[in-house]
């Protein structure tokens, strides 16, 4: 690792709501670590994905978006992002091509600027694979236009991988050289249980309206190697793990008839985590009710927050 020209550092994708962040970071790191989702902000913890390439390393955290505080969770998750904005090389502020530029994106651009005003941007105009080459122009112009004619924009698709290396490679030009921070082959420095507990949030709320994504946490309360298995069986966890929403009707919803969506969340949830894993589990989930949990200090350090 003594290539002088090898560079690393630490990028940050921001946005809108479903403007393709999560799937982004998922097709550059080439594995599914970060949380996508057709609802809006379900990314909820800083999930860094590592895009290792041979002439650089880039470590994306993924952040859940500013929005205006209205719990201590809200205050808590916008502290996080301020601080992630100002320490990372670059922020890149993800446009769909195929969405007009609205005062959501404004704001995003301009709490950047003010928190992080030495933080270099870098505009991606996401989702390409959805418009023609006719419509990809003016929109590129107009990103340029909104960020200023100092900034890169990069088009690119993540579904098709169209333009995922030249995006790889502006986001290097901005890096320092220097020497990987991870050894190679990790993805993430999330610990495993994080990953678990987001996996088994995303399957909990699959198919649920906007309510439930606010108020649904997930903790891993045990994780244990069953024993007694022969070599042919081969190795088994036991996970153990309890969603917690804030009220009783909530339960109801999560749980559902007879007990049947649950068991589907963990069906849906363990394929997931064994193939993160790449070892059979077993998963075991339990609904709770605690009230209030994202206005409550003591809850929200007890859930990860
Ligand atoms: N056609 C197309 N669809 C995409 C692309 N990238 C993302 N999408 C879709 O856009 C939707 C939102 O993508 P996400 O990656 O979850 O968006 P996000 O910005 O991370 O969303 P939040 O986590 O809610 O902030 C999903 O349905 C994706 O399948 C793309 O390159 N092309």
């Amino acid at each position: 690792m003594t290539d002088p020209d090898f560079r690393s550092g630490f990028v940050c994708f921001v946005g809108r709501p479903n403007t393709g962040k999560s799937t982004l970071t998922n097709a550059l790191v080439g594995s599914k670590i970060a949380i996508t989702s057709s609802r809006p902000q379900t990314t909820r913890h800083t999930i860094r994905g590592i895009v290792h390439r041979e002439h650089a390393q880039i470590i994306l955290v993924d952040t859940p978006g500013l929005h205006r505080p209205r719990t201590l969770l809200g205050q808590r998750l916008n502290d996080l992002v301020r601080d992630t904005y100002s320490e990372v090389d670059a922020v890149c502020v993800c446009i769909p091509a195929d969405e007009k530029i609205g005062p959501g994106d404004r704001w995003i651009v301009e709490q950047v600027r003010q928190v992080a005003p030495r933080t270099k941007l870098i505009g991606i105009v996401t989702k390409i694979d959805k418009v023609s080459k006719e419509r990809l122009a003016p929109q590129l112009l107009a990103v340029s236009e909104l960020l200023g004619p100092d900034v890169d924009v990069v088009p690119v698709s993540a579904t098709s991988g169209e333009q995922l290396e030249v995006l790889v490679d502006v986001l290097a030009s901005h890096m320092e050289p220097g020497p990987a921070f991870y050894p190679d082959g990790e993805l993430t420095d999330e610990p495993e249980e994080t990953l678990m507990a987001e996996l088994i949030r995303e399957a909990a709320l699959e198919g649920l309206g906007d309510e439930l994504p606010h108020s649904l946490a997930v903790v891993i309360e045990e994780i244990s190697e069953r024993e007694g298995r022969t070599e042919k069986q081969g190795e088994l966890l036991d996970v153990h793990a309890l969603l917690y929403v804030e009220r009783p009707s909530q339960k109801g919803i999560v749980i559902g008839k007879g007990g049947a969506r649950l068991r589907e969340v963990g069906t849906a949830a363990r394929s997931q985590i064994e193939k993160l894993l790449g070892v059979k589990i077993y998963l075991d989930l339990h609904v709770k009710v605690a009230k209030d949990w994202q206005r409550d200090p003591k809850q929200l350090g007890r859930l990860g927050f």
